[in-house]
């Protein structure tokens, strides 16, 4: 170390221990369960199995909620065979946790391998050089957590650096990449598997009376699983960067604590979703687009950005569109996603990421915009926020 002050040496090992570039999508892989499940069917489907086919009101009501969600189909992980095995999982307050529990502790992490090879076979270098690991569920409750299994599936470095997100619901895939943009920045080499797995038969239960939310849930939710590798400064010509992170914000909605809440209990998750969530998420969005390009110093106008937004439900779609006087297609790759796989919590974000660039490759779009947004909704209500970017030229390698 010589005779150099503390402070330089702390400074040039600093500087020397970061990355250059900004952190980069240099990877995306997605899968589902096999059970795919039609929305129009859906209502026969869940009065049967749940033997509720007194409740025709209930019915009726999951069936408008169905026709206007803008879902085709979705998939689960729980089937009929699951269902006669635990029968219990149709009653909320029967304690059925455990079963959930072991069930969730296999599958999910299970799912999230499927989805991590082919983020891995994307990326195109060995799993064994993944340096962090961020993984995001809410579907299972127990230690050691899913992200120790994921990493023995894919057979990680023992020295890989793990980081479990639990219960952040739908914005947890927006939450595991900003923290992802911060590891890759911070630790020069670095990079990242972000995995989101989420399998709702954690908070699957039968009708009743007086309790909406479930009515709700069961007409939105499916199960998906997205995996995403991030890093900076890619090494050509094996990494290339398909979306550039430029800017990252959280931010959470005054006075809305109560309006989207989750709740493990004996009986598995019990959920509240209020009917002010898209007009509530609706009249926040611009202040966040607006803080984080000025923060950027780039003006940008709505129109002239790509988008991928949380599908949570097709009216939060709707409203945003509105209050931002987006043209119409602009959310595209978002109702896309919402109608093939429903909303798969925070995991549906890295689907809408995949679909934004395989609409880009295949030129779907008349006009592909360089800058873009991610935004992620869930509990807070929190808002998660990030601007992207394309390099020249990235998106056209993956189509040779
Ligand atoms: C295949 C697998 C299946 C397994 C499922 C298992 C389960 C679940 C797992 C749950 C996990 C929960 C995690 C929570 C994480 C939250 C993160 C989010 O994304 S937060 C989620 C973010 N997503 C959202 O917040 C959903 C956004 N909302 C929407 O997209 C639309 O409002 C709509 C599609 C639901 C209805 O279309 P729209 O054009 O509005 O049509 P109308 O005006 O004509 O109303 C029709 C009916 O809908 C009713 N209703 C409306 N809202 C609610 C409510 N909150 N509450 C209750 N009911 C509601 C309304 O009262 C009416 O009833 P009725 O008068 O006919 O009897």
């Amino acid at each position: 170390m010589g005779s150099a002050p503390a402070a330089t040496v702390v400074g040039e090992i600093r500087r020397a221990q970061r990355a250059d570039g900004p952190a980069a999508v240099l990877g995306i892989g997605t899968a589902n369960p096999p059970t795919c499940m039609a929305q129009d069917d859906y209502p026969d489907y869940y009065f049967r199995v749940t033997n509720s086919e007194h409740l025709t009101d209930l019915k009726a009501k999951l069936t408008r909620i169905c026709k206007k969600s803008g879902i085709k189909q979705r998939f689960m992980h729980l089937n009929e065979d699951l269902l006669a095995a635990n029968p219990d999982f149709t009653d909320r307050t029967s304690a059925s946790l455990d079963a959930r529990v072991d069930i969730a502790s296999a599958a999910v992490p299970e799912l999230a391998a499927s989805a991590a090879a082919k983020a891995i076979a994307d990326w195109g270098r060995p799993a064994t050089e993944i340096t962090h690991l961020i993984f995001s569920t809410y579907s299972g409750a127990r230690a050691p957590s899913a992200d120790r299994r994921l990493a023995s599936l894919l057979g990680l470095s023992p020295t890989v650096s793990r980081t479990m997100l639990n219960l952040h619901g739908c914005y947890g895939g927006g939450r595991s990449l900003q923290l992802a943009k911060e590891l890759a920045e911070n630790n020069r080499g670095a990079r990242v598997l972000v995995a989101c797995s989420e399998i709702t038969l954690i908070a699957f239960y039968g009708p009743e009376d007086g309790c909406p939310d479930n009515i709700l849930g069961q007409a939105l939710f499916g199960d998906g699983s997205g995996a995403v590798i991030v890093g900076a400064d890619p090494v050509g010509p094996v990494e290339r960067p398909l979306f550039e992170m430029a800017f990252a914000s959280q931010t959470t909605i005054p006075g809305s604590e109560d309006d989207i809440s989750m709740e493990i209990n004996k009986g598995g998750m019990a959920y509240h979703i209020s009917n002010k969530v898209p007009r509530l998420i609706g009249g926040s969005v611009e202040r966040c687009l607006i803080d984080a390009f000025d923060a950027l110093g780039v003006s940008a106008k709505w129109n002239d950005l790509f988008w991928a937004i949380h599908p949570g439900g097709r009216a939060i779609l709707d409203h945003i569109e509105e209050v931002l006087g987006l043209d119409g297609g602009k959310l595209a790759a978002s109702r896309h996603v919402l109608s093939e796989f429903g909303n798969m919590s925070g995991t549906t974000v890295i689907f809408v990421l995949d679909e934004l660039r395989r609409r880009r490759v295949a030129k779907l779009e008349s006009e592909a915009p360089e800058w873009g947004v991610v935004m992620a909704f869930g509990p807070g209500i929190t808002i998660e926020t990030m601007v992207l970017h394309t390099p020249a030229g990235s998106l056209e390698l993956e189509g040779n």
